[in-house]
Formats: C-alpha cells, sequence, structure tokens
C-alpha cells in the first residue's frame, strides 16, 4: 500500500487479497470510519455548538457523563445499527449488550467500543479519542448475550483507534500489521500517512499517573523509582515522563516514538481489578501494541490471554516497547 492511498482503497485491495472474503468486514469498516468522521466533527466544534461539559448523567461504572460522551455513543452505535454487518454492540456508555431490532438483518460480527477516551480532557481542549473491537459473532445465534462478547483478546478480529487532536488519524489492525491513516478534512478522506508502524524496542520515556505512587504495588514502585534514579541508577539512563490522562494519546505517541504507559493495580483501585476496562480499551490497544511489535501485560500476564467474566470488567494496562515492559514483567515475576 501507498502512502496517500485512502483508507476505503487499502480496505477494498485487502478483500480482493482474500477471494473468499464477502465483503461484510470492508463495510463494517466503512461505518466505523464513517462514525469516526462524524464524532470529529463534533469534538472539532464543541465549543461552537455548545457540547462541551458534563451531562449531568452517571454510566454503569460510576462515572459522570460528559455531553460528547452521550453524544458519540449515540453517532457510533446509530452508524452501525443502519450498517448490516453487527449481530450485537456494546460500548462503556451502555450498561448492557445493546441488542437488534427484532426484524433486523443480523451480520456476523460483533463490535465493543470506548466512544469518547480521555473524554475528561475535552472541556481543556486537549486530545481525545475512539477505541473499538471487533469479534466474531457465534454462528446461529439469533441474539448475542454478554457472554458472547467475552472472547479473549486474541480472538480480535480487528482493532483501532481513531486520536481527534491536531490532525484526526485512524489506526487500525487486522493482524496484518498496523497502520495509520490521516484525515483529509478537506475532502473527507482517509489517506495513508503511517504504513507498517513499529515501536522501538527501547525507550527512555514512561507515562503514568504519578499522584498514585503511594498505592502501586512493589514491582511498579521499583520500576518507577529506578527510572526516577536515571543515570546513576541500574537503568543507567535518564527517563523523561508524560501524562495525558488520555489512553488514545499515549498510545499514540508510543506508536510514533516508542514510551511504556503503565496504568497498574494499586490499593485504591484493588477492589474493582484496575482502572481501564479489558473489553474496549485493553484488549483493543494491545492487539495494536502487540501487532507493531510492542508487549501488553498486566504485570503478572498477558492482556489478551485474559478470559474476561464481564463486560465492563477493569483490568491493570502496561503496555508499549517491548524491551521495557519485558522488565515490567519480569518485576513481577521475581
Ligand atoms: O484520570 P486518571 O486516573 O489519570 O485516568 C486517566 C485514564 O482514564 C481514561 O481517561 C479512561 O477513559 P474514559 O475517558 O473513556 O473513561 C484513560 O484514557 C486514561 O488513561
Ligand atoms: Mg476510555
Ligand atoms: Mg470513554
Amino acid at each position: 500500500m501507498q502512502i496517500g492511498t485512502s483508507l476505503t482503497h487499502c480496505l477494498i485491495e485487502k478483500q480482493q487479497a482474500h477471494p473468499d472474503a464477502s465483503g461484510e468486514f470492508t463495510l463494517l469498516m466503512n461505518d466505523i470510519v464513517s462514525a469516526c468522521k462524524v464524532i470529529s466533527s463534533y469534538v472539532n466544534k464543541g465549543n461552537l455548538i455548545g457540547i462541551l461539559g458534563s451531562a449531568e448523567t452517571e454510566n454503569v461504572q460510576g462515572e459522570t457523563q460528559k455531553k460528547l460522551d452521550i453524544i458519540s455513543n449515540d453517532v457510533f452505535t446509530d452508524t452501525l445499527m443502519q450498517g448490516t454487518q453487527v449481530a450485537a454492540l456494546a460500548s462503556e456508555e451502555m450498561d448492557d449488550v445493546y441488542h437488534l431490532p427484532a426484524n433486523a438483518k443480523r451480520g456476523k460480527y460483533l463490535c465493543v467500543y470506548d466512544p469518547l477516551d480521555g473524554s475528561s480532557n475535552i472541556d481543556v481542549n486537549v486530545t481525545v479519542g475512539t477505541i473499538f473491537s471487533v469479534l466474531r459473532a457465534p454462528e446461529g445465534v439469533e441474539n448475542p448475550s454478554e457472554q458472547d462478547f467475552l472472547q479473549p483478546g486474541t480472538t480480535q478480529v480487528a482493532a483501532g483507534y481513531c486520536i481527534y487532536g491536531p490532525s484526526t488519524i485512524m489506526v487500525l489492525t487486522t493482524g496484518e500489521g498496523v497502520n495509520g491513516f490521516t484525515l483529509d478534512m478537506d475532502i473527507g478522506e482517509f489517506k495513508l500517512t503511517h504504513p507498517n508502524i513499529t515501536i522501538p524496542e527501547d525507550t527512555k520515556e514512561f507515562a503514568i499517573n504519578m499522584s498514585n505512587q503511594r498505592f502501586w504495588d512493589a514491582p511498579v514502585k521499583r520500576y518507577i523509582d529506578e527510572c526516577l534514579i536515571g543515570k546513576e541508577g541500574p537503568r543507567g539512563k535518564d527517563f523523561n515522563m508524560r501524562w495525558v490522562a488520555s489512553m488514545v494519546a499515549e498510545v499514540h505517541r508510543i506508536l510514533t516514538r516508542g514510551g511504556v504507559f503503565l496504568y497498574p493495580i494499586d490499593s485504591k483501585i484493588r477492589a474493582q481489578g484496575g482502572k481501564l476496562r479489558l473489553m474496549y480499551e485493553a484488549n483493543p490497544m494491545a492487539m495494536i501494541v502487540e501487532q507493531a511489535g510492542g508487549m501488553a501485560i498486566t504485570g503478572p500476564e498477558r492482556i489478551m490471554d485474559i478470559k474476561p467474566h464481564k463486560l465492563h470488567q477493569r483490568v491493570p494496562v502496561i503496555l508499549g516497547s517491548k524491551n521495557e515492559v519485558q522488565i515490567l514483567s519480569d518485576y513481577h515475576k521475581a
């Protein structure tokens, strides 16, 4: 695929490389792309059309929703419902599985999504994004249930995110590497700008919410302490730190120049299992990171090997440059 090729063209090329493909996946991806273009436009116009700020409602995880959380969820859900490629949907912003109307045509895919990630950043005009994971629907099941969604990350058909920053970029993997497409706002088309993204194996940059330091477990404390000692410590190099509080932005930075991102388990959130959600944050990002040559773990285990037990399950997340995540994995085993 050549730089500048449209995302639509790349998807068609991919479909043609699989002569037995029905074209349903291409259509589903087109719907996802359309939804993200609309969300991008809302994010961009937020201030002008009065859709910033809190909606004063709570989602199933007890988080106060922003108006744009709800709008993005409606846009993504409605767009995918209008197509005929999904059998059911699930989202951070919906308590339960979203079923199709009784007479609607069912497709062979399930889609799980975080319609607006990092939405606490919206009112201060900092980067946000949409994260999605595509799974196969069980064959012959009329109305897929929560149980049908609870597949390990290794079964994902595709995963991606769309980042709404200085430019809007769609990053996508179907299990054959990772590609990034930038939205040309003038013509409304995503163009290939980042082919075959690979994460540098080494890094000198970590991202963690340092305000949780006193709650961390020993392996993460040890790792961050050693980074902070820098050249004089066992790591023998000085580290830089970043924290955007928008996972999409952190992962995009890591795909661009390497780094390690941690939202580890800590004593404050131990009872809920972690901060980030497995099905629509950790798993899709883990697939992207692994496909780009990085690693994604909870601490003791690989994220994509987890057998989920509920839709809104939370997990600890450590991902990024391979050699750095390997050190964290070793510290958890020590
Ligand atoms: O505010 P904290 O505790 O640093 O958490 C930030 C994390 O929470 C999230 O914003 C959760 O995403 P949502 O905005 O979709 O709830 C991540 O993107 C980010 O890494
Ligand atoms: Mg999120
Ligand atoms: Mg969200």
